[in-house]
């Protein structure tokens, strides 16, 4: 396919509004209602040229709006344009890498469909549904199907999809997330389905980084596309992680990541929503299982947990039902070339009888997935590529919103590290760019939990942690089930399940819960008291564009003390305790906003 390109460098008007931008009203109406009101860059440049009917390649930050700058013009496309009711293909596609993503797109497709009350048939198809139920989904022709390759290759060899359907009515494809399409094993899908794309279709291609998969994919998709890449963005090697994020790193010994994981987050030196990223599903309730025993309540997620339960786990998460979320990255670990492996449901005993289960290898939450108002990234291990950190790390940040990263480096991973920080960008003159040393966490605070933790670690022991693996997994399968059917009736309600529910057989000693005063040194109380007034601060949220509330200056303390580390002084003591653990009194409360 012919291949000529054009750069567009300059965006000039910061003011503009999305109805200068050409966008029909109902859809800015649409927006207002989720309280957006001003585009944001990558939305500035690509909605007129995607409205004009241009090729596009956007390469924009993780969390700079890239859905919208697709979405909005792709959907004012159809609502204006002649859509043919005869027609046997949907009119777009939209190609997304996992099925967290297609039921991300799609709810805010609906959403905006919803809103501006036309009449467009939108479907998300996966690969597990039955040829009868895709066939069903496909029934009247929807005019906007979302999928991943892997499913409409499935179509398309069941006879579910035509290849000449396609080719007689495909306007739009857009390629989400590009450069991951080629990472998760999409490669022959995309290449059995681009054949039958029609010269005259409209290809837009959304990533986050560039890569050398991204250009496979423009050589086989793209004509003549505009190659959007923002002047924030540039070239330079340093720039992809939003500049609203502060990335620190701790370096402790592989066996004393629990100690220090637990100091942050019991000494509460961080903000929440925490997002904890493991690279295996055992390492995951270990973690889970030790923090709940000095009464830090998470969840955790991973490709393991039947797709239902993913999706209720996140939305839950999103919902701000609990604070810490402890995702499983498989794509950094070995669990996904191991996929499919045996289940690990119950006993040994019961083990041999049940089926194998899979892991979903279209699982994935690292990349593209939206979670909303998380501060805190905690890396409790490390990525093992640097593309792979960009996208853990953009969890936070979303939106121009503010964040925090802190990576656990063990010895093992320095090399890593150090390739991350040389790709990233770590010299100080570019300030809150670098990865900074975590300036919040001394060495006494860390020690005067440290026989704590080691008596409690040594009580997660493997056969725990299987059993808890297995009795979770048995939890989400039932909640799965009755989550399947109340969904069918109640598709917005978020209160039946708990998904950060107790694992261990016996309750978490009341001991452990509180860290008594006296264990805090002075320089961690104070840490602790900056963390506390900037949350109050913020009021917990985070910004968003447009919003005309900032962040007050000097009030994030890992701002105001990433360049000065504390002094180490001796362990300050003190007999008053207010015995205040933000988890204790936490509230299970709905957020009508972030649903
Ligand atoms: N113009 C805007 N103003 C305010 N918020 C916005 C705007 N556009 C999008 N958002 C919000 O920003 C968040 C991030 O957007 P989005 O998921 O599209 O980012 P992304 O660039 O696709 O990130 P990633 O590369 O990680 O997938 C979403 O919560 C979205 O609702």
């Amino acid at each position: 396919m012919a291949q000529t390109s054009e750069t567009v460098h300059e965006f000039e008007d910061e003011d503009q509004s999305f109805e200068e931008l050409g966008l029909d009203a109902r859809l800015v109406r649409a927006l207002l209602k989720k309280r957006i009101q001003k585009p944001t860059p990558i939305q500035r440049v690509a909605i007129p040229l995607i409205l004009e009917g241009k090729d596009v390649v956007a390469r924009a930050k993780t969390g700079s709006g890239k859905t919208f700058a697709y979405l909005l013009p792709l959907l004012q496309k159809l609502f204006t344009g002649n859509v043919d009711r005869k027609k046997l293909a949907p009119n777009a596609f939209i190609l997304v890498p996992t099925r967290e993503l297609c039921q991300q797109v799609y709810a805010e497709v609906l959403s905006l469909v919803e809103s501006c009350k036309v009449q467009l048939k939108v479907v998300q198809l996966n690969s597990n549904m039955l040829a009868n139920d895709l066939r069903a989904a496909l029934a009247g022709t929807p005019d906007v199907l979302i999928a991943t390759p892997a499913c409409v290759a499935k179509c398309l060899s069941n006879g579910i999809l035509q290849a000449a359907s396609i080719n007689g009515s495909l306007e739009i494809l857009v390629l989400d997330e590009a450069d991951l399409l080629l990472s998760y094993g999409y490669e022959n899908d995309i290449k059995a389905f681009t054949p039958h794309v029609p010269r005259s279709c409209q290809c837009l291609l959304m990533s986050a980084t560039s890569s050398a998969d991204v250009d496979k994919l423009k050589k086989l998709i793209l004509h003549n596309p505009f190659i959007l890449t923002l002047p924030e963005v540039g070239n330079q090697k340093d720039d992809i992680i939003p500049k609203n994020v502060q990335q620190f790193w701790i370096s402790c010994p592989a066996s004393d990541k629990l100690l220090y994981i637990l100091a942050v987050l019991k000494l509460e030196l961080v903000q929440k929503k925490v997002l904890i990223f493991t690279n295996t599903i055992d390492m995951s309730f270990r973690l889970k299982l030790f923090l709940e025993k000095f009464g830090i309540k998470s969840a955790v997620l991973n490709p393991e947990l039947p797709q239902n339960s993913r999706l209720h786990i996140l939305e839950e998460f999103n919902a701000g039902l609990f604070d810490y979320l402890i995702a499983t990255d498989v794509s950094q670990s070995k669990e996904k070339d191991e996929a499919p492996k045996e289940s690990i449901v119950g006993s040994q005993k019961s083990r041999r009888k049940h089926a194998k289960i899979k892991l979903d290898s279209e699982f994935g939450v690292v990349r593209g997935i939206d979670f909303k108002n998380v501060y805190t990234v905690i890396n409790f291990e490390m990525p093992q590529s640097v593309a792979g950190y960009v996208h853990r790390i953009g969890r936070t940040g979303r939106a121009y919103n503010s964040g925090a990263s802190i990576s656990l480096v063990s010895t093992d991973e320095m090399d890593t590290f150090e390739e991350i920080r040389s790709l990233i960008g770590d010299d100080e003159n570019k300030g809150s760019i670098s990865i900074a040393e975590f300036p919040l966490l001394t060495k006494n605070a860390v020690e005067s939990l440290r026989y704590r933790a080691e008596d409690v670690a040594k009580s997660v022991t493997k056969i725990a942690v299987r059993e808890s693996r297995a009795q979770g997994l048995r939890i989400e399968i039932l909640n799965s089930e009755k989550l399947k059917a109340h969904f069918e009736t109640n598709p917005r309600d978020l209160d039946l399940l708990q998904h950060d529910k107790v694992l261990s057989k016996n309750a978490p000693p009341p001991h452990l819960r509180e860290v008594p005063e006296y264990l805090i040194d002075q320089t961690t109380k104070e840490a602790r008291q900056m963390v506390k007034l900037a949350r109050d601060a913020m009021g917990n949220n985070n910004r968003r564009w447009g919003s005309k509330r900032k962040l007050r200056k000097g009030g994030d303390p890992l701002k105001a003390t990433a360049s000065k580390r504390p002094h180490k002084k001796g362990v300050g003591k003190s007999g008053s305790s207010d015995g205040k653990n933000s988890n204790d009194g936490h509230k299970r409360q709905r957020k009508k906003d972030s649903i």
